[in-house]
């Protein structure tokens, strides 16, 4: 199948907005998990976002260093945070992060995430992390399958009074989630 150039929803968020945490309870960005990444990011131009997040005592893997996975969860979150801008419910099929660079605790990542192209469900992301900020040294690269899903994945699969809690926009659930938990 071919991909098609993504393009931004016209009511995606406007660049340089900043996106709220879309569970208070997320690993990747909620302010309720302990130890979770707190991960804040903010609309980019076209279908693209900017993220960051600091690496703390929590997120180590050797001592002074953080361990690769939650890296790579941070780049899950940026580059799922992305497909925000297409206004489509997508979850992730596949995952590579390349580790160039390593990333001391006390970094404060900078991510940009970007969807490259979409070929029917599929969504094709590929996503950039740098040191202390826009211009630091590369350090970290990911590209992300991201496959759209109905509502009914979450609803099927998980805990459905916590998705009645979610903070998705109300009108983008009416539109086009058909939600109705
Ligand atoms: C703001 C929000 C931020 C969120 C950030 C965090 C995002 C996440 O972490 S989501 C959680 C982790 N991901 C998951 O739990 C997903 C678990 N997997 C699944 O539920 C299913 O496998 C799912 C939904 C991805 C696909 O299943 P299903 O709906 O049956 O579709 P299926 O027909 O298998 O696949 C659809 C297409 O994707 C392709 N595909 C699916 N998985 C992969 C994969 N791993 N690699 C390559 N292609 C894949 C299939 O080949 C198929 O392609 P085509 O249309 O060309 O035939």
């Amino acid at each position: 199948m071919e991909t098609e150039p993504p393009v931004r929803h016209p009511d995606a968020p406007a660049p340089g907005t900043k996106l709220g945490q879309h569970y208070s309870r997320c690993f990747g960005c909620g302010d309720e998990q302990p130890g979770g990444l707190r991960l804040s990011a903010t609309a980019g131009e076209g279908v693209s976002l900017v993220a960051e997040f600091e690496v703390t005592e929590a997120h180590e893997g050797a001592p002074g260093l953080a361990h690769g996975g939650l890296l790579a969860c941070a780049f899950d979150e940026a580059l799922g945070g992305a497909n925000a801008m297409l206004r489509l419910p997508a979850v992730t099929g596949h995952l590579q992060t390349d580790f160039r660079r390593p990333v001391p605790v006390g970094t404060r990542l900078h991510i940009t995430a970007q969807v490259d192209g979409v070929a029917g469900r599929k969504i094709y992301s590929s996503a950039a992390g740098r040191l202390n900020g826009p211009d630091g040294q590369l350090a970290l690269h990911a590209r992300a399958l991201f496959v759209i899903v109905d509502v009914s994945h979450f609803t099927t699969h998980g805990n459905r009074e916590q998705i009645a809690k979610l903070s998705w926009d109300q009108a983008a659930r009416d539109e086009q989630l058909d939600f109705n938990p």
